[in-house]
């Protein structure tokens, strides 16, 4: 990339460096041990290990949020729809949204116009996906006709609730769908079934709680993206 003087500035060198692949995070990595860190009394017991900081994921949602300035500016001149899916990723959007804000004050040739939409999917209860996927607020999503939209979701796991979300999403005729999720799970026992557009982090198949993500709806007042002890996983469990 060159400017018209034919010289690549520091910031298009920036942006040519930035991996838009995910970071690995590797199965015999069990994650950090909790002393080296401050967390919450009120789970300290209930939690095996820190898999990733929560400093880490600010970085690299620092560096999704350049990828995705520089590819929609590229490919999409007009404003983009972010589709915030709650409520697991409302930490993930509004630190996402809030990057992309950056680069368009620090960026003076181009800048992206954002306008931001929410939604909310539910369908698991305790570690596991429920068959039954409740999604409320489509009826608000009839703005997203001819438009470019990003979903931005904390967790890709099974898959089905991003399947079953585009699915419903393509049928308010969009110009076009990308995905972008802060982590990707590689599961042991089948494939995803989507190949996201841009994701944060790949992580092992762990169930994994922290920086809003939850179980049962605690633990989202956790800063780190951390792994729950099975004591944890038995105490909240909902039991029917
Ligand atoms: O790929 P999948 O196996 O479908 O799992 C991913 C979904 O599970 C979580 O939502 P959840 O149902 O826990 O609701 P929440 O966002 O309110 O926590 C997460 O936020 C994703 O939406
Ligand atoms: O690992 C997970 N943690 C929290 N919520 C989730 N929803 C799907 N997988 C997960």
């Amino acid at each position: 990339m060159t400017t018209i003087t034919g010289k690549t500035t520091l910031m298009q060198k920036r942006d040519s460096l930035i991996d838009s692949d995910p970071l690995v995070i590797p199965d015999e990595f069990v994650g950090y041990p909790l002393r080296y860190f401050n967390l919450p009394l009120h789970y300290r017991d209930d939690l095996q290990s820190v898999l990733i900081p929560y400093g880490l994921v600010q970085d690299r949602i620092e560096a999704l949020a350049s990828s995705i300035f520089l590819d929609v500016h590229i490919h999409i001149p007009e404003q983009l729809v972010c589709l915030c899916v709650l409520k697991g990723g409302y930490r993930f959007f509004s630190d996402l949204v809030s990057k992309i804000q950056n680069e368009n004050r620090l960026q003076n040739d181009r800048s992206l116009p954002m306008s931001l939409e929410f939604i909310r999917c539910k369908s698991y209860v305790n570690d596991s996906s429920s068959e039954k996927l409740e999604i409320i607020g489509l009826s608000d999503l009839n703005s997203l006709k001819h438009k470019n939209l990003i979903v931005v979701e904390d967790m890709i796991d099974t898959g089905s609730t991003m399947v079953a979300l585009k699915k419903e999403l393509e049928k308010f005729q969009p110009k076009s769908v990308k995905i972008c999720t802060l982590f990707i799970k590689r599961r042991k026992d089948k494939k995803c079934l989507l190949k996201p557009d841009y994701v944060g982090f790949q992580i092992p198949d762990h169930f994994v709680v922290g920086y809003a993500l939850d179980y049962n709806e605690y633990f989202r007042d956790l800063e780190h993206i951390c792994i729950m002890e099975k004591s944890g996983i038995e105490k909240y469990k909902i039991k029917d």
